[in-house]
C-alpha cells in the first residue's frame, strides 16, 4: 500500500485563527497522548480513564481507539504489517489534526512497530507527542483475554496475533511507562493519575 503523496499542484492555505488562539480559548495545550501495548494490556481502559479525568477538570480531549476506528475510518485494513503501518499512519494524521485543534488527543492502539510510532512522533510539532507504554507482561494480558482472542491465536485460529506470532517492539524512549508494582497492576485511576500528573507538570493543562 503506497503512502506516498500522489497529488500535485496543491498549496497550503492558512486561516486567520490559529492553534495559539484555539489553545487560549480552551486554556490548554494541544498534544497527542499515544498509548501503545499488547492487546489486553489496558490501553482502552487507560484512555477512557484519562479522558474522564480531563473532562472533570474542564479540559477537552478525544479518544482515538484502534478497535473503534477499525469500524469506520480503517475498516478496509487488516493486520498484515503493511496494513498496521497504514492504520497507524492514518491515526497519527488524525491525532495531529486534533492536537492542532487544541485538544488533548488520546490515541490507543497496539501500534506494535517502533518505526510506525516514531513516524507519528515526527508528524507532531513542538515535541507534543507523549508516548505511554503499557508495559504489562504477555502472561497478564493472556490471562485477562477479555475477547478470547489469545485463546484463538494459541489455537492457530487467528494468524499474526501480536505477542503470539507477530512481534511487539517495546518503546526505547517513551515519556511514560505503566507497569506492575510488586506483581500488581495499578488501578485505572492510578494509571490515569500518572498521565495527568505528566500533562500538568509539562504545562499542557493551561494556555501559555
Ligand atoms: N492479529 C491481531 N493482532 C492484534 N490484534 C488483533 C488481531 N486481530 C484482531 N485484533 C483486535 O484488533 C485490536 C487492535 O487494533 P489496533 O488498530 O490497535 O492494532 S494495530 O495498532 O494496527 O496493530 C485488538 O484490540 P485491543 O485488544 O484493544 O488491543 C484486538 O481486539
Ligand atoms: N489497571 C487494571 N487493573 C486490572 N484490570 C485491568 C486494568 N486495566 C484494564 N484491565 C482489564 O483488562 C482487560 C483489557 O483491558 P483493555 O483496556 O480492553 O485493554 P486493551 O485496550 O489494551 O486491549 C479488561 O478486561 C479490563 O477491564
Amino acid at each position: 500500500m503506497s503512502t506516498l503523496g500522489n497529488s500535485t499542484n496543491i498549496f497550503w492555505h492558512d486561516c486567520a485563527v490559529g492553534k495559539v488562539e484555539r489553545q487560549k480559548l480552551l486554556n490548554q495545550q494541544g498534544c497527542v497522548v499515544w498509548i501503545t501495548g499488547l492487546s489486553g494490556s489496558g490501553k482502552s481502559t487507560l484512555a477512557c480513564s484519562v479522558g474522564r479525568e480531563l473532562h472533570s477538570r474542564g479540559k477537552l480531549s478525544y479518544v482515538l481507539d484502534g478497535d473503534n476506528l477499525r469500524h469506520g475510518l480503517n475498516k478496509n485494513l487488516g493486520f498484515k504489517p503493511e496494513e498496521r503501518t497504514e492504520n497507524i499512519r492514518r491515526v497519527g494524521e488524525v491525532a495531529k489534526l486534533f492536537a492542532d485543534a487544541g485538544l488533548i488527543c488520546i490515541a490507543s492502539l497496539i501500534s506494535p512497530y517502533r518505526k510506525d510510532r516514531d513516524a507519528c512522533r515526527s508528524m507532531v510539532p513542538d515535541a507534543s507527542f507523549i508516548e505511554v507504554f503499557m508495559n504489562m507482561p504477555l502472561e497478564v494480558c493472556e490471562l485477562r483475554d477479555p475477547k478470547g482472542l489469545y485463546k484463538l491465536a494459541r489455537a492457530g485460529k487467528i494468524k499474526g496475533f501480536t505477542g503470539i506470532d507477530d512481534p511487539y517492539e517495546p518503546p526505547l524512549n517513551c515519556e511514560i511507562e505503566i507497569r506492575q508494582k510488586d506483581g500488581i497492576c495499578p488501578a485505572p485511576c492510578e494509571m490515569a493519575g500518572q498521565v495527568i500528573s505528566y500533562l500538568d507538570e509539562k504545562g499542557y493543562l493551561h494556555a501559555h
